[in-house]
């Protein structure tokens, strides 16, 4: 996996900015969504899908967990472009694109391109441009009320903690690692305290800020915790997170979304600059069924 482009001369990784970043439209079978089980920001479009009752309205590809030198493929060919590796749609959208070929990403199947790759504003266009579409009591994900505070917490969630592991993971200086390293377990911290007398992170109502968090609490232990060197602390170590967590994993759009075989063999087979091996550790043995404490 090549971050050259994306690593800083004092050995930072920098995201690559987002390709694509156009807004849907509110049409239902317009869109595919291509998402990887494996990636936290891909599997946050396919829970928020399921939580709103939009699995009529956006069909979803989902790619090999197994990358190799020309990027995400799919199983045999994608039934919606035919494509074979996700690297066609980008380039069918920009013939000069050069960088990472990324999940998760949204095709346009009337226009024949991308419309977005931008992964924090896909979920949001799902809450707000496609409300109309939204299944009866379904949540208020992003409710307008909460939306400034939302974004904050989301903000400090991104940076801390859903990127913060990626920095610490694909640092390449001790510098780098010690500064992302320290911002995660503070991050953690704060969310543990928060999270005191209060089922969800806004309180009994779940909004788009637990979406993002359990993404990456979904891959801490198996992931994180080892490959990353995210180690000072586990989940299971963090009573009201790991409750909070399991809470979540009970809801179907976040327990049917979330596959640890995917997650494992793509992070420690496929980031070879990481784990030069591609050895899948076994474990760890946490009980994601137990039921949360109240
Ligand atoms: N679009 C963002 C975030 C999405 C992202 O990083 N997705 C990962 C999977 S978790 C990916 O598709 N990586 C493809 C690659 O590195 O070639 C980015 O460009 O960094």
């Amino acid at each position: 996996m090549d971050l050259s482009r994306e690593t800083t001369d004092d050995g930072r990784f920098r995201r690559q900015p987002n390709r694509f970043t156009d807004h849907i439209t509110p049409e239902a079978g317009r869109y595919q969504l291509y998402a990887s089980l494996a990636c936290p920001w891909a599997q946050r479009a396919l829970i928020v899908r399921r939580l709103l009752g939009l699995e009529e309205v956006i069909g979803v590809t989902i790619v090999d967990p197994i990358r190799d030198e020309k990027g995400w493929r799919f199983f045999g060919k994608d039934p919606v472009t035919g494509a074979a590796y996700l690297s066609e749609l980008y380039l069918a959208s920009d013939p000069s694109f050069t960088g990472r070929y990324t999940v998760p990403c949204v095709w346009d199947t009337k226009a024949n391109h991308l419309t977005t790759n931008d992964y924090p504003q896909i979920t949001l266009d799902f809450e707000t441009i496609l409300a109309p579409f939204h299944a009866q009591g379904a949540p208020d994900l992003y409710p307008e009320r909460l939306r400034a505070e939302i974004d904050e917490l989301n903000d400090r969630l991104f940076h801390g903690l859903n990127n913060g592991v990626y920095k610490a993971g694909f640092a390449r200086s001790q510098e780098a690692y010690d500064e992302a390293v320290g911002e995660v377990f503070r991050t953690l911290d704060f969310l543990e305290e928060r999270l005191g007398g209060r089922r969800f992170l806004f309180g009994d109502d779940l909004t788009e800020s637990d979406v993002r968090l359990y993404t990456t609490l979904a891959r801490f232990d198996a992931v994180y915790h080892s490959h990353f060197k995210c180690m000072v602390r586990r989940l299971v170590d963090y009573p009201r997170l790991w409750s909070y967590a399991r809470d979540l994993y009970r809801v179907p759009a976040f327990r049917e979304t979330t596959d640890f075989d995917h997650i494992k063999r793509h992070y420690y087979v496929t980031q070879t600059n990481i784990n030069p091996t591609g050895i899948v550790p076994w474990g760890p043995d946490v009980d994601w069924e137990a039921p949360p404490a109240r």
